[in-house]
């Protein structure tokens, strides 16, 4: 399931993040990229051990942890440090897979989920699409500012060369507590459904049956 969730981040959050980065400096992205993707990796990225990265981190983190919608089609158990990336001037990142395991140490994950916030108004620059390539075709993502794309981390994927502005966004990888995409997908609709059966008829015995299927769901698929 690939999933765009609107609204992670109001105008206000933007406008601060985007204040940030404007005076943040980047460096070559290629240094988290694995051997592989560095060879189709230009952009750039803010360096870290920099002041302002832990505020975006933690601004972006916060409104990821609040939200419904992507608290349910991700069930996060654990997650990298957000990264913050630049394209501009024909920057593109080709076709790659992403490290199906990142970090060191006890922060150390397996990537189950990956996501793309978008930070810039997508009229404010040509090109940078997403592009994932899925058993239906290639789909191309280019989402409103505050708007995330979020997709199985074993997805091909591609960002077009930018060829007008600047493409600041946003990005991660989660462990999921629930491993397997298709699983997670049936707990997303069961989820959904309950929410609205109870939006429109409250506690009913049907919300009751599905909250209990639900639950037992996770009992069987739930990695902790
Ligand atoms: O910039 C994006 O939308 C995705 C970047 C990406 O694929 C990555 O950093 O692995
Ligand atoms: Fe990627």
């Amino acid at each position: 399931m690939i999933l765009c969730i609107g609204n992670l981040l109001d105008d206000p959050s933007l406008s601060r993040i985007r204040q940030v980065l404007d005076r943040s400096d980047f460096e070559d992205g290629r240094t988290t990229a694995g051997w592989h993707a560095k060879l189709v990796k230009n952009n750039e990225q803010i360096a870290p051990g920099q002041e302002p990265l832990s505020e975006l981190r933690s601004e972006v983190g916060k409104a990821l942890g609040r939200h419904p919608v992507f608290q349910m089609a991700v069930r996060p158990l654990k997650m990298t440090p957000i990264l913050f990336s630049r394209y501009r001037d024909g920057m593109t990142y080709g076709n790659h897979v992403d490290d199906p395991v990142m970090g060191q140490g006890e922060h150390r994950i397996r990537t189950d989920v990956s996501f793309t916030l978008f930070l810039d108004d997508p009229d404010s620059y040509d090109g940078g699409e997403l592009v994932t390539d899925t058993t239906a075709g290639e789909q191309s993502y280019k989402l409103p500012a505050g708007s995330a794309v979020v997709y199985p981390s074993s997805t091909l994927h591609r960002v077009e060369p930018v060829t007008r502005g600047q493409r600041r966004v946003a990005v991660g990888w989660v462990q999921s507590t629930v491993r397997d995409p298709a699983h997670r997908e049936v707990l997303f609709d069961l989820d959904t459904a309950r929410r609205q059966i109870f939006e429109r008829e409250g506690k009913t015995a049907e919300f009751d049956l599905l909250t209990k299927s639900l639950a037992n769901l996770q009992r069987f698929w739930v990695e902790i």
